[in-house]
């Protein structure tokens, strides 16, 4: 019988997974997860993340189960783990979709390639859909991926047999991974309780989503994200589920489902964007950004980390994300928000705040959570010279996101007492900070030097010299914060899997596509825009400053 070795990563699931409905189609199966250490100790690992992956792996096994299978569980380097356990097994091969969350994983892949082919091995890789491995333009992708999320679902395998003789690791639980648990509550990782949060959100959320998006303590959003990160679902399933749902005729639900799919579409188009340009996750897209060197102040980093600025709107955020890990309660907004504060404001390098983010988020996902931050710092869609978003955190912030200051009173109780109207520039208070900043002076000091650097390339019809290369040195930023395993850095322009674009040598028609994924699209009303339609009623308003 046919033996496959179908290797997980950020693909937990049994439904809509294609190389695990091949290989059971082939024969035998050894669904595998590898517990790699150096990504459990990269610097952007956060202990709520990882328990919630457990929890993914435990529910995984459970559904193999049902299935007549189980999960293998081993630790270590995939480069050596996998070739082993294929001679072990006597398995043909490997299945396994390709991965472009991180430097690391794409050095990774191309390293375990190269041992396998010199062994012959063999390794086959699948597209995850929404994924595409040729340069197209973004308005052709946005075509594509709708195209993508209306293909059928893959069913799960009917049946899952797995060799007798192979065995697996226990579960490790978190101490024995090297972490320990902050108290962040650790939502359920399971499709089955994705699928129930989807379903609770279609009945009774889908009415407020579009209008409460700012809203952090309306919690509106779906609590999908976790879950999309360890692709416990797949986007696909969600998409089809929230278009099949029934909207009633009710316009408010139409243009709900309407924007959560455009949401997820973005989403995906992070990771596209990675998978084009890995750089990244390490470097601002324009290199004049980076060369130009940022502020650091670390007492300042402490103040923003720890909720101590005396902006309660920010101040709201930074403790919410680290008592909760942002699950459902820090929603896009309050990140922006909190993110522009650090990067615009005290024009702190964006890495720093990207990298906190990425030790307390649940949802920490690469692409999503570096790029969201390029964008909110001004050093990404920046072409179109309106794209300079400086969120102002006084009492706009509260007006628009918290406007009866629930938010705030949550998690700055020290301003309970305070009316809503206060709470933007509260007055002096025993146990709460005066402001670290004055936000009109550094806001002009930020505005003027993004204009001043977007300068150098903002006229120019090719936009390609300005990018910043693919580093040589891939040392993932933050490691001298954190203790981390970096021997895989080692080693200097390493070979990637999938390869990068290769900047240098497109033609003028690619440097023309590359650049629609760095610009503001026709959808997206500018801030001018947004203005002159001053005259809708207040709920569209605050919508379209999403
Ligand atoms: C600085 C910053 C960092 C962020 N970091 C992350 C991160 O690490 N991981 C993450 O999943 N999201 C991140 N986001 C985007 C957004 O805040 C979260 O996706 C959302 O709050 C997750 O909650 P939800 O699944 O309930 O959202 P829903 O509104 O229900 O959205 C459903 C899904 O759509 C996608 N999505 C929604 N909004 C966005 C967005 N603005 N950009 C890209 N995809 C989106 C996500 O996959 C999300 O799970 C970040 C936003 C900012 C401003």
């Amino acid at each position: 019988m046919n033996r496959t070795l179908v290797w997980f990563r950020r693909d937990l699931r049994i439904y809509d997974h294609e190389p695990l409905y091949r290989a059971a189609r082939r024969g035998a199966v050894i669904p595998v997860f590898v517990f790699d250490r150096a990504l459990l100790k990269h610097p952007e690992t956060g202990a709520a993340r990882v328990a919630f992956m457990v929890d993914c792996l435990r529910h995984l096994h459970q559904d193999l189960r049902h299935l007549g299978g189980r999960l293998i569980l081993r630790s270590g380097n995939p480069v050596d783990v996998l070739p082993r356990l294929i001679r072990e097994t006597q398995a043909e091969g490997i299945y396994s979709y390709t991965d472009c969350e991180r430097i690391y994983g794409r050095v990774r892949d191309a390293n375990l390639h190269r041992v396998l082919a010199a062994q012959q091995m063999k390794i086959r890789w699948f597209e995850p859909p929404a994924s595409r491995s040729e340069l197209m333009a973004y308005p052709r992708y946005r075509q594509w991926w709708y195209q993508e999320m209306a293909m059928p679902l893959v069913p799960a395998p009917s049946w899952v047999e797995v060799p007798a003789e192979v065995v697996s690791d226990e579960l490790p639980d978190l101490e024995q991974l090297g972490h320990s648990l902050d108290d962040k509550p650790i939502p359920i990782g399971s499709t089955q309780a994705a699928r129930r949060q989807l379903q609770q959100f279609l009945a009774e959320k889908a009415d407020r989503y579009y209008w409460q998006l700012s809203y952090p303590s309306a919690e509106i959003t779906t609590g999908l994200s976790p879950h999309i990160k360890f692709g416990v679902i797949s986007v696909r399933e969600c998409v089809q589920t929230i278009q099949r749902a029934d909207d009633r005729g009710d316009r408010r639900i139409q243009r709900s489902y309407h924007q959560l799919i455009s949401r997820l579409r973005w989403g995906n188009g992070f990771t596209q964007r990675f998978r084009y340009l890995p750089q990244l996750e390490l470097r601002s897209l324009y290199k004049i950004f980076d060369d130009d060197g940022w502020d650091f102040d670390e007492d300042l980093y402490q103040a923003w980390q720890h909720g101590q600025t005396g902006f309660p709107m920010v101040d709201a955020a930074a403790r919410c994300l680290q008592a909760t890990g942002g699950y459902l309660s820090l929603n896009f907004r309050s990140r922006a928000i909190y993110s522009s504060f650090l990067s615009n404001l005290l024009g702190m390098d964006w890495r720093y705040g990207a990298l906190h983010f990425m030790r307390h988020l649940i949802d920490g996902d690469c692409p999503i959570d570096h790029y969201q931050w390029a964008m909110q710092s001004g050093v990404t869609h920046c072409v179109d010279k309106t794209w300079t978003r400086i969120y102002n955190p006084q009492q706009v912030a509260v007006d628009r996101c918290d406007p009866e200051g629930l938010f705030i009173k949550h998690w700055v109780p020290e301003l309970a007492h305070l009316p809503p109207e206060q709470l933007g520039t509260p007055p002096p208070t025993k146990g709460y900070p005066e402001p670290i900043l004055d936000y009109r002076q550094t806001r002009s000091r930020r505005v003027q030097q993004l204009e001043q650097q977007r300068e150098k390339f903002l006229h120019s019809d090719n936009v390609v010299p300005y990018l910043g290369r693919m580093p040589k040195n891939v040392m993932p930023f933050g490691v001298e914060r954190y203790p981390s395993e970096t021997d895989w850095a080692a080693t200097e322009a390493p070979n990637l899997f999938p390869t990068a674009l290769e900047l240098d040598n497109l033609d003028a028609q690619q440097c023309s596509d590359l650049r629609t994924w760095f610009v503001a699209h026709g959808n997206i009303a500018s801030p001018k825009k947004r203005k002159q339609k001053s005259s809708d009623s207040p709920d569209l308003q605050q919508l379209r400053l999403l």
